[in-house]
């Protein structure tokens, strides 16, 4: 299915403390070395157009949110959608644009994060090419090291061999995230009453979703 066009801000939109380049990071990435304070932290890989950081950021005050996704105008899109949301005045959202293998291999602490977030993360549907899907071996051991005791990994596809696939590698890689608990559909009350974007053309083209969460137990 073809991807829409992006819309992406004028250049005079201001994205600043918002959207931020892998080099202006801090080393490690914490609620403290980003947003000053000690809320629980959770991460989205792969944001997209940012649909689900604005709605959940706006809903869920008492934790900070980034985001992190690979494509430079993405980013941004989402960078100005959590500003129209309110992130500014709320202050618990935030957007890196590059690449999140690298930053859960060396910049986060272990047992840090409240929750990682993982929805409808590109197909890459040849099996010579399912090394390059962002769910893989290392990034589930990552994951499962960077969340805390009673943290929670969320992890949603329309593509069901990826989805066997990751819940048998978590099995195998990390038993320590506990049993995968299966998330309910909602029923949608407005037009982007949505998880993400994916999910919305999903459902609209009647394509089954596979919804699963993790809690970290040990
Ligand atoms: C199929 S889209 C889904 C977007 C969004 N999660 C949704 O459900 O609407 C997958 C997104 O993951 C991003 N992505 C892929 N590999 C990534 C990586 N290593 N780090 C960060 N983002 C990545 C892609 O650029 C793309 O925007």
């Amino acid at each position: 299915m073809p991807r829409h066009t992006i819309r992406v801000p004028k250049p005079e939109f201001d994205l600043s403390g918002i959207l931020y380049e892998v080099e202006q990071l801090p080393a490690q990435l914490s609620s403290e070395s980003l947003f000053e304070n000690d809320k629980p932290l959770e991460i989205e890989i792969g944001s997209g157009k940012g649909l689900f950081l604005a709605t959940e950021s706006v809903a869920n005050p008492a934790h900070n949110y980034l985001g992190i996704e690979i494509i430079g105008k993405y980013a941004t899109h989402s960078a100005a959608r959590f500003v129209r949301a309110g992130a500014r005045e709320i202050g618990n959202a935030k957007m890196v644009s590059g690449n999140a293998e690298p930053l859960f291999e060396h910049r986060i602490a272990p047992g840090s994060l409240e929750a990682v977030h993982v929805y409808f993360p590109d197909p890459w549907w040849k099996k010579k090419h399912r090394k390059r899907r962002v769910v893989n071996e290392k990034s589930i051991r990552n994951y499962s090291n960077a969340i805390r005791v009673g943290g929670r990994l969320h992890f949603w596809t329309d593509v069901l061999d990826y989805f066997e696939d990751t819940v048998e590698m978590i099995a195998d890689l990390a038993p320590n995230l506990g049993v995968p608990i299966p998330e309910e559909e909602m029923e949608a009350e407005h037009d982007l009453d949505y998880r993400t974007h994916f999910e919305r053309r999903s459902r609209k083209y009647s394509i089954p979703v596979y919804r699963v969460c993790y809690q970290k137990r040990s």
